[in-house]
């Protein structure tokens, strides 16, 4: 695993977004097949995100030639509604970028039978040839997508309930009431995000701080399942100063020296 500790969340954020370009451009020289990337919703990406609207703007990157597949949906959410993360996905990326719409997977919360709806999402990966990217975020118990605590390493797209710290977290993009937030998520699961040929996770925030101690030297449990990133061999986590308050000084000093290298 690599750590790449930024001064703070917009250095993070244009660390991310370039990581995103230069494999897309690198990608688009080698191959014809479209780059497959996995993208997350929360406060985390919101930096990257505005970093490669600009980056498609200034004609650095194009999505013409990219798939994505998000992380996750709430159920029963119309889609339409502002937090819905099909809406986020638009307000922040989609409706600013040159990614053609078909190109474009978001698990629907309202399907009429969620099962095949995850089961389908699992089949649309693999006929793309899997993910060549997954980007995430963390939540502070250390989920990552809605991958709750004790969710199975070998967990695939399914519907999950949402812990009641993960409701409490979210709440204040529901008017800071958590019985607003809704109950249940379809998520890809944490086998979904490791099979992914390399995984980006973004993580910033005084309040990460302790996912972050977990993800980089707890050990691999299910009860952060951010930890199973340990075994990925191409897994990277860029961080900014505060996330790191729970790690040793050595650890600390360790990633940053051969950063420095
Ligand atoms: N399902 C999402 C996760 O994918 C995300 O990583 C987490 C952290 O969000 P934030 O970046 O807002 O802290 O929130 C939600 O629970």
């Amino acid at each position: 695993m690599r750590l790449l500790i930024k001064p703070d969340y917009d250095r993070m954020s244009v660390y991310a977004a370039d990581y995103v370009i230069n494999r897309i451009n690198e990608h688009n020289k080698r191959y014809d097949r479209p780059f497959v990337l996995g993208l997350p919703t929360g406060s985390s990406p919101i930096g990257m995100y505005r970093e490669l609207v600009k980056a498609v703007s200034e004609g650095r990157v194009s999505f013409r030639n990219v798939v994505t597949f998000n992380m996750d949906e709430y159920v029963g959410l119309p889609e339409e509604h502002s937090e819905s993360y099909h809406s986020f996905m638009h307000r922040h990326l989609f409706d600013h970028i040159d990614c053609p719409k078909e190109n474009i997977h978001i698990l629907n919360g309202n399907a009429d039978d969620l099962m095949k709806e995850c089961a389908d999402y699992e089949k649309a990966i693999e006929s793309y040839g899997g993910i060549d990217l997954f980007v995430g975020g963390i939540g502070p118990d250390g989920h990552i997508a809605f991958n709750e605590p004790y969710s199975s390493f070998s967990s695939r797209t399914r519907i999950k309930t949402l812990t009641k710290d993960t409701r409490i977290a979210n709440s204040r993009f529901f008017g800071g009431n958590p019985d607003d937030v809704p109950q249940c998520a379809l998520t890809v699961g944490v086998a979904t995000v490791m099979d992914a040929r390399e995984v980006l996770i973004l993580c910033n925030g005084h309040n990460k701080a302790r996912a972050l101690y977990a993800a980089v030297e707890g050990p691999i449990c299910q009860a952060w399942t951010i930890s199973a990133l340990q075994n990925h061999p191409r897994g990277v986590i860029v961080c900014d100063e505060n996330a790191t308050d729970e790690l040793k000084v050595s650890t600390y000093r360790y990633f940053k020296d051969i950063e420095n290298l």
